[in-house]
């Protein structure tokens, strides 16, 4: 599976202690992160990631293109809610893009915690068994 990981500034040390509680999970799937998280997961974990552009300058966008593409099976978007962010437009879009596609989307440590145990027992596998999107 593809999985998105992404935090706000002051969701980042939540995403990497969740990134390392995780990390016998998230290790058997390809990973793929906004600029800052992905460099901080990259430097403080044992994953490895790929890396887009930071939020604010379209990593959000270029992760919803993969979602548009039908290349993205699962996000991880820690979100701020308490702090306004420049790029709010791409956020929006990024998660209503999920919501087009119906691809699983946790936006706090609580839902993504049951979204990693549920793919651990197999309930996101119909993402790999669907016809791909035209
Ligand atoms: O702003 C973000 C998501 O909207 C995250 O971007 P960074 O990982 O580059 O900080």
């Amino acid at each position: 599976m593809n999985i998105a990981l992404i935090a706000h500034d002051r969701k980042k040390d939540d995403l990497i202690q969740f990134a390392l509680a995780y990390e016998p999970i998230l290790s058997e799937h390809d990973l793929f992160a906004t600029g800052t998280t992905g460099q901080r997961i990259v430097d403080e974990t044992d994953l490895s990631v790929t890396r887009f552009r930071s939020g604010p300058l379209g990593g959000d966008q270029q992760i919803g293109a993969m979602i548009a593409q039908d290349e993205m099976d699962m996000i991880i978007f820690f979100r701020d809610p308490l702090t306004a962010q420049p790029h709010e437009p791409d956020v929006t879009a990024l998660i209503r893009l999920c919501d087009v596609y119906g691809i699983p989307l946790a936006t706090n440590m609580g839902t993504a915690e049951v979204l990693l145990k549920g793919l651990k027992e197999g309930f996101i596998d119909w993402r790999l068994l669907g016809e791909r999107r035209e």
